[in-house]
């Protein structure tokens, strides 16, 4: 398996995004975005570090207000000054594309890479197909980036694999045509509209066998944080189905420990869900084991029983 990341940079269609491309023999590798590429001989790369940034952030076992909010802060980009390198944004943002070259300058290697392949496009939503704004609901995407994403799954299977509700990505993006993986990979649904697939083949609709008895818990969780956090200036509590989202972007970080410890009293109740963190935003879900990654490898194994490509050999893309 070969691996590289690279920057997708098209100005005309406002496409600019990282990708990695995972080149295999077989559907069942995968590869993640965060996956560090080789180090180019000469260049020195600045590491952010991501220590504080918690994977899960524990509810019960008594733990520390303290290390949500250190974790809070570590998800903030004002926070990468703090960085021992001192270096300017402008500086970051250099080593970072020199890590991740164009990918348009590297379309050679990648149409070489993808001959005799079927490529599948995996898409996130918030952050690469829309900009990052101040109100969740507000997250919409250009109509350039939409006819942009409609050529690419005219070509290729194309799925959007999104934290958020699969009803809401798809009242952003509308278009039938593609695959949806919402709350965290948790509901994912085939294309409504024409495709590639063989005749016949059913769109495929998943749900891991246990997620819909949290539907419930969920809901009352959700009301329970509208409530407990209504004081808190700012923060928006968002109802992602399967999931629950708390932002911060808008709290003054003065009151992060205080929203930080209404999360908690309502949380310590449920110890069937769990604390992760995105971008200023506290993730609460279900403590199934199911996440991104296993849809990725749901939807290419359902891809395999519908292609007909003789040996079938899928070359996924991760923006
Ligand atoms: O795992 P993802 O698909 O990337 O979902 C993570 C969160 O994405 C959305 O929040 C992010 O975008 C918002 C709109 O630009 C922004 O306000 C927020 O600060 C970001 O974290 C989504 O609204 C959340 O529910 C997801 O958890």
């Amino acid at each position: 398996m070969t691996k590289q990341n690279v920057l997708v940079s098209d100005t005309k269609s406002g496409l600019s995004m990282a990708i990695t491309v995972a080149v295999t023999n077989s559907s069942s590798l995968f590869t993640t975005a965060a996956q560090k590429p080789p180090a180019v001989p000469g260049t020195t790369y600045i590491t952010i570090s991501k220590k504080k940034l918690l994977e899960n952030l524990e509810i019960n076992s008594g733990a520390k207000i303290n290390a949500w909010v250190d974790s809070m802060r570590a998800s903030s980009p004002t926070h990468l000054k703090s960085t021992p390198s001192l270096l300017s944004v402008d500086d970051v943002h250099d080593s970072w594309t020199q890590q991740h070259p164009s990918a348009l300058e590297m379309f050679e290697q990648i149409t070489n890479a993808s001959k005799g392949k079927q490529i599948v496009m995996f898409l996130d939503y918030d952050g690469t197909l829309s900009p990052i704004v101040e109100d969740p609901d507000r997250a919409f995407m250009s109509d350039a980036m939409r006819a942009t994403v409609r050529k690419v799954a005219r070509y290729f299977p194309t799925a959007i694999v999104s934290g958020r509700c699969r009803d809401k990505v798809y009242s952003f993006v509308q278009l039938a045509e593609l695959y949806y993986a919402g709350s965290h990979g948790m509901d994912i649904k085939g294309p409504s509209k024409g495709s590639q697939r063989k005749k016949g083949a059913e769109a495929v609709l998943f749900q891991p066998d246990t997620a819909s008895e949290f539907l419930p818990m969920i809901d009352e969780v959700y009301e329970a944080l509208l409530e407990k956090t209504k004081s808190t200036d700012g923060a928006i509590v968002e109802n992602n189905k399967f999931c629950v989202s708390v932002h911060f972007r808008c709290v003054d970080e003065r009151k992060w420990v205080e929203l930080a410890q209404q999360v908690k009293s309502v949380l310590k109740d449920y110890p069937k869900l769990r604390l992760t963190q995105g971008r200023k935003v506290l993730e609460i879900r279900p403590t199934i084991k199911w996440d991104k990654g296993k849809a990725l490898e749901f939807l290419l194994e359902s891809l395999g029983e519908f292609y007909v490509l003789e040996p079938l050999i899928f070359l996924p893309f991760f923006l």
